[in-house]
């Protein structure tokens, strides 16, 4: 039993959920995956477990991600992972309902904002706030969002990428892209089917990309190598391949390119002084994507405006939405449930 309140950071994301309990740190990291038997609607395993089970289910048995470009896509499968998120973050039974601070993308709309706010409602909150992503990542980040400065985060997540600049404690100018780490693995499945004519699954391409994938130019890069197995088109058996970092790169490349397109797009509609304070200070890259091989470099290149991996660029979110709650005046702009 807990008998103290304890507030929750949460990032409910695409691809995975963490909760930050202030005092305590990050006290749940784990993929949003909830797998249940779809005869009985019963949840059997959520995180990592139900993760392992993609593509790899009995007919009676689903894997679901119920988040899908940042937002709620299934109710109820979220609200019970949330649920369940929830209650392991406080260990237990506590007397209090906690504060809940949640990440969203940035262009979510109404309906959607409002099924996070039930969610996190039903799932025991006491009241629930609404942070825009790159806001959190910059506070995660521990950049100074309250001075009068420019300060620009990119967040390349599973579902969407946000691109913000921050000045005086909000958003000055903004771009949510719902392309991201998943279209980067989709680029990889298709990719290995249209020049092998092979047929690959997401989890498959997904650790092709962390084993070797890569954005920028560079020897070192195009030597990197790495087996997969798949199904063959023409045969239905199973065909090894070995994949190497240049094709990877190549098969990445329409995607990133958006990235970076959509990263100008918000410099150029960004006031001169604060493009300035951004020249000196540098763009803060962060989440999932940011661990691509050679990120920042390409980000510095196209932009001419020096990138910056952020320190633990996968958690930044959901410190960031912990920290906010002593951040009275940010927490009050934010939008909750009355
Ligand atoms: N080493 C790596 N190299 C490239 N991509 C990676 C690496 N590690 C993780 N990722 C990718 O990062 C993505 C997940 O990032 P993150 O946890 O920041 O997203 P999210 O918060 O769940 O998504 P969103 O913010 O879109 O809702 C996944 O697509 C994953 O494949």
């Amino acid at each position: 039993m807990i008998f103290k309140r304890q507030d929750l950071g949460i990032d409910l994301g695409t691809a995975n959920t963490l909760v930050y309990v202030k005092g305590k740190g990050i006290v749940v990291n784990e993929p949003s995956v909830v797998a249940i038997n779809v005869e009985t609607e019963e949840v059997i395993k959520v995180g990592e477990e139900a993760k392992r089970m993609l593509g790899k289910t009995p007919a009676y048995i689903k894997a679901i991600r119920p988040l899908k470009d940042g937002v709620i896509a299934d109710y109820n499968i979220a609200l019970a992972m949330l649920n369940y998120f929830i209650n392991r973050a406080q260990n237990g039974f506590s007397l209090f309902r906690p504060m809940v601070v949640v990440g969203v993308p940035v262009g979510i709309t109404e309906v959607e904002s409002r099924a996070i706010l039930e969610a996190g409602n039903e799932a025991g909150a006491k009241r629930v706030f609404l942070i825009e992503e790159p806001m959190a990542t910059a506070i995660g980040a521990n950049l100074n969002v309250e001075e009068p400065s420019g300060n620009m985060v990119i967040d390349i997540g599973g579902g969407t990428t946000e691109i913000a600049v921050i000045s005086l404690g909000s958003l000055v100018t903004w771009t949510s892209i719902r392309l991201a780490g998943d279209e980067l693995d989709e680029s990889i499945v298709q990719y290995v089917r249209e020049i092998y004519r092979v047929i690959i699954g997401e989890r498959t391409a997904e650790r092709v990309k962390m084993e070797i994938g890569n954005v920028y130019p560079d020897k070192e890069y195009d030597e990197l190598e790495t087996y997969i197995t798949g199904i063959d088109l023409s045969t239905g058996l199973p065909k090894k391949l070995i994949l190497k970092g240049g094709e990877i790169r190549e098969a990445l490349k329409p995607i990133v390119m958006q990235i970076i397109d959509a990263t100008k797009s918000t410099i150029e509609k960004t006031p001169p002084e604060l493009v300035a304070d951004i020249t000196e200070k540098g763009i803060v890259v962060a989440g999932g994507g940011s661990l691509l091989r050679g990120i920042t470099k390409l980000i510095s290149k196209e932009t001419g405006i020096d990138a910056i991996r952020a320190d633990e660029p996968m958690t930044c979110v959901a410190r960031g939405a912990g920290m906010v709650l002593d951040k009275l005046d940010i927490l009050s702009r934010l939008r909750r449930n009355e």
